[in-house]
């Protein structure tokens, strides 16, 4: 935040030094011809721009329009990002207009080919890199980008090593960031108090590596000792200049996922996405299954295909929501099966992740079951146990074959699957497909956006368990209630508030709430974790009208009125 060129006075306005052509240039300034005739004088703009006015509807509709002209969708993200970088406020605008149409573009699936192609579409700078060939140079950065501590909440890093299921994207991992924070701003939360990050700890992917115009670290990825320690100069670093931060740490492998998540979760306000915020948004969808299945949660038979960071993410969140539920751990822990690359978890396997143990089954179990080579493969398990959720986190595009599901549906009166790898093309099955093979009987959740499906005379809305439904709300609740930790009970309370907003009583209702309803969902959701946050102890600020405080907090993409002063206060 340029807090020298700019500053949000008490009474909302916002007051600049800059004049002329440096306003137009600064995005959080910029209203385009939407500046009227008084600021136009004010702020040295007379003669910068075309003479007539324009509300921010006809901006809107001007930018959908030329959204719309786009070639294609990797065309309409840089159109977006180009918006975002020009006037952030109409940006907003026409995110929160068009949300459905355009979360995709700015998030999973598009996102991901941005990515893959950032350093050759790359056009400026957004948010803050940090390279681990220069740890001294993090709190620089920081200063650099000008945020005063207390105007900062927060900051979504990731190294890139995980992007979506698409891999090592090095640097280019800056536009998850971004999306992420995009998508928390379509929520409500304000885009000027928070920080994208790329920790830069170099590409295993060669491709990059040969490419000379890509412009991350030119160098395989360091590992062990010294990327611990930049990893924690950089959580040192943002804790003191920015105290009350909430840290999102997204799409690390994930070994290095749980080991940060470990080491900082009871020390610091903070999260991983891909293992906490999918598993509270999966929990969701599994309640609402509960209700519409009538099964009792405790009842369920669980398979996860791909036991990675989502996988046993999902796994760990609804096996203590079974606990919940009247189960003892180990027994809860029983209702899971986890496929990995290897086949059926067994706990005589050799390798398994810390992470993994926890829900390997008893290799004595499966003695009498039919191998077809070294591991159990999914098929089988499918046969012998007769699961009654079927979760997909594999990154294996197509796993669910036809033969798979019928086998599901043939025992199971409401099977639930849910492929949530993203993006798009790596889905394990199609809802199409699934709705088809199983005669309309699927309850479906999916990573990637789908379309209804019309069969037999009914529509299904086809429901998006991502991530992206859920951390928004837990980061307003979190700020709101000023956490010091973010608490398993919270996350609960996360997935509790979504599942209660589902009407499963139609046929052919989604289990989760629609995402144009994002900024609705969020707002009950922040409601459920600031209460969950001041029930546990750890809420630093504790509102009275919690209703009302979650609604304080809310950003609205409107043009606040500029003022031109001659020094701005710091
Ligand atoms: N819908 C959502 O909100 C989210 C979806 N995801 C998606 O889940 C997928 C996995 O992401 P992460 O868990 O972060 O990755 P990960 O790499 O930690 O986990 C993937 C797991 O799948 C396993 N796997 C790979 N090939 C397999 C095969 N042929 N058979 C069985 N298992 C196989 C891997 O060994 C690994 O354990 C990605 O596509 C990602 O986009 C991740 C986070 C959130
Ligand atoms: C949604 C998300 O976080 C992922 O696919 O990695
Ligand atoms: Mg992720």
């Amino acid at each position: 935040m340029d807090l020298n060129k700019y500053i949000f006075s008490e009474n909302g306005k916002l007051q600049t030094v800059l004049r002329g052509r440096d306003v137009l240039a600064n995005p959080v300034l910029n209203k385009g011809v939407a500046f009227n005739k008084t600021e136009r004088e004010e702020l040295g703009l007379k003669g910068l721009l075309p003479p007539a006015v324009l509300t921010i509807e006809q901006q809107v509709k001007r930018a959908y329009k030329q959204f719309c002209s786009q070639q294609d969708d990797l065309g309409k993200n840089v159109y977006l990002t180009s918006l975002q970088d020009r006037n952030e406020v109409l940006f907003y605008r026409v995110l929160s207009e068009h949300l459905e149409e355009m979360l995709p573009i700015i998030y999973t699936p598009v996102v991901g080919t941005a990515i893959q192609k950032y350093s050759h579409g790359y056009r400026r700078p957004h948010g803050v890199y940090l390279s681990i060939d220069e740890p001294d140079g993090i709190e620089d950065a920081f200063q650099n980008f000008g945020a005063k501590g207390e105007n900062i909440d927060l900051i979504v890093a990731t190294d890139g090593e995980a992007i979506l299921g698409i891999g090592d994207w090095g640097v280019g991992g800056i536009n998850i960031s971004i999306g992420k924070l995009s998508v928390y701003t379509a929520a409500g939360i304000n885009p000027r108090r928070v920080i994208p990050v790329i920790l830069d700890v170099g590409t295993n992917q060669e491709r990059l590596l040969n490419d000379p115009l890509y412009i991350g670290n030119k160098h395989s990825r360091v590992r062990g000792k010294r990327y611990d320690e930049f990893i924690d100069r950089y959580v040192q670093t943002v804790t003191k200049l920015y105290p009350k931060t909430l840290l999102h740490w997204e799409d690390f492998a994930t070994g290095n996922a749980r080991q940060i998540l470990n080491t900082y979760r009871k020390k610091i306000c903070t999260f991983n996405d891909d293992i906490q915020g999918t598993g509270a948004v999966s929990l969701a969808a599994v309640l609402a299954v509960v209700k519409a299945s009538k099964v009792p949660l405790r009842e369920h038979r669980v398979i996860v295909f791909g036991a990675g960071t989502a996988g046993v993410g999902i796994a760990e969140q609804v096996r203590d929501a079974m606990v919940r539920d009247g189960l003892l751990k180990d027994e809860a822990n029983r209702k899971f099966w986890c496929v990995d690359r290897q086949g059926l978890l067994l706990d005589n396997m050799e390798g398994l992740r810390d992470f993994q143990k926890e829900f390997a089954r008893p290799a004595a179990e499966v003695n009498n079951w039919k191998r077809y080579g070294d591991g159990i493969a999914l098929d089988q398990v499918v046969r012998q146990i007769h699961p009654t959720i079927l979760i997909g986190t594999s990154t294996v595009g197509g796993a669910f074959t036809e033969d798979i599901v019928k086998e599901m549906a043939e025992h199971v009166e409401r099977p639930a699957i849910l492929p949530l790898s993203n993006p798009t093309r790596l889905s394990e099955a199609n809802p199409e497909d699934l709705i088809r093979w199983t005669d309309g009987k699927a309850l479906i959740a999916t990573g990637s956006p789908f379309g209804p499906v019309t069969y037999n005379n009914t529509t299904y809305v086809i429901g998006q368990s991502n991530n992206a439904l859920i951390f928004p709300g837990l980061g307003l609740g979190t700020i709101v209630s000023q956490a010091r930790l973010m608490t398993d009970s919270m996350f609960a309370a996360a997935s509790e508030a979504v599942a209660s907003m589902v009407n499963i009583t139609e046929s052919g209702a989604s289990v989760l709430p629609k995402v144009e309803d994002l900024r609705v969902v969020s707002a009950a959701v922040a409601v459920r974790v600031v209460e969950a946050a001041i029930d546990e102890g750890v809420a630093e600020r504790e509102p009275k009208d919690i209703i009302q405080a979650v609604q304080d907090a809310m950003w609205h993409p409107v043009y606040p009125q500029i003022e031109a002063v001659t020094k701005a206060k710091r």
